[in-house]
């Protein structure tokens, strides 16, 4: 097995980063600037990895920073309704408002998201406001990229991540990369470096992991053999429809493929495949199927309208893994 848990734990994963709304597009095939109607979803990428866990049978929490007005309490009260453990979201007494995203859904290959994140409730986690006791209660901590954009919240990570070294938690890294927030190339691939140096899993896509080394076009290949001089144990980049590659420190490749599927729209992808791959890893199945679960769940939510609802079961994962046609 790649990587091996505390079992002797409550909670299965920890998310930290940020619960925000989607707005997704009710009419397709239109601009964004013609698009009348949106439909409300919970979204933020880590929001929707604990979500996506626990409709898995997961006992997932989340630690984050929502705004304290109506939208706020949405977020909060719709991830307890999902399963996920929310005494660790904090509201922001400052008048920051939650992160939104307007998704545009012109055809099933053009898809693009607006993100409204100036001055966002969840880069304003504090290290204070992190509980290191809450960290020790699960197996795995998750942590979002994006949360690593701007303090306070970079140093809220740091902490969370420091807990979990201390307290035998596997620490897996989303790269989760939005321009939206970022101030320069260079910071990115600064913070992202230093936390992949520390995580025990990396998940990201091609392009993720360019941003990570400030690369044009770099090779999963030079990628693995950077971090491998590290504390990663497993790393994953994931190549869209041309499916995704695991590798194992020991020098293990492996190849999972994209399921075929009716898409819908792009988005909402990477968030089911993290969290159907960390289930399949914490259930103590292979690499190889952990691979399956991630194309399997992210190919039936790109087939339906949201990112966080349209989580899959694992009967439906099972049924598609069995029955369903790979790409290539
Ligand atoms: N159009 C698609 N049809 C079916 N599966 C897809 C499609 N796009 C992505 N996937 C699956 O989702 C995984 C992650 O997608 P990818 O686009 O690489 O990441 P992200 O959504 O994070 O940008 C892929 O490895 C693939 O298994
Ligand atoms: O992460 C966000 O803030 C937006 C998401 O909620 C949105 O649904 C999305 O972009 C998901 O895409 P993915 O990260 O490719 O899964």
């Amino acid at each position: 097995m790649a990587i091996t848990f505390n079992n002797d734990r409550p909670l299965d994963i920890i998310a930290i980063g940020r619960a925000c709304l989607d707005l997704n597009a009710v009419e397709y095939n239109r601009p964004l600037e013609e698009t009348m109607t949106f439909r409300k979803y919970v979204g933020g990428s880590p929001a929707n990895i604990v979500i996506g866990g626990a409709k898995l049978g997961l006992k997932t929490g989340f630690i984050g920073k929502v705004s304290a007005d109506q939208h706020g309490r949405f977020i909060r009260e719709y991830m307890t309704n999902a399963g996920v453990d929310t005494s660790s979201i904090v509201f922001d007494n400052e008048g920051r408002k939650s992160g939104l995203a307007f998704t545009e859904i012109i055809s099933p290959e053009e898809c693009s998201i607006l993100m409204y994140r100036e001055n966002v409730a969840d880069l304003y986690l504090t290290a204070d406001e992190v509980n290191a006791d809450d960290i020790k209660q699960t197996k795995m901590l998750l942590v979002s990229g994006t949360a690593l954009a701007q303090s306070p919240s970079r140093e809220a990570v740091f902490k969370a991540i420091q807990a979990a070294s201390a307290h035998d938690v596997k620490v897996v890294f989303e790269l989760d990369y939005r321009p939206y927030t970022w101030k320069s190339d260079m910071e990115t691939a600064v913070y992202y470096h230093q936390v992949a140096e520390k995580a025990d899993v990396v998940i990201g896509t091609r392009e993720e992991f360019n941003k990570m080394e400030n690369v044009e076009e770099g090779t999963n290949e030079e990628s693995v053999r950077r971090l491998f001089r590290y504390s990663p144990q497993l790393i994953v980049i994931k190549h869209g429809v041309d499916g995704s590659y695991a590798y194992e420190r020991n020098g293990t490749v492996h190849h999972g493929k994209a399921y075929k599927t009716k898409v819908l729209k792009t988005f909402g992808a990477g968030d089911s495949y993290a969290s159907a791959f960390l289930y399949a890893l914490l259930q103590e199945k292979t690499v190889e199927q952990a691979l399956h679960y991630g194309g399997a769940s992210a190919a039936i939510v790109v087939s339906k309208h949201s990112s966080s609802e349209a989580m899959p079961t694992e009967e439906e994962i099972i049924e598609l893994m069995a029955n369903g046609e790979t790409h290539g």
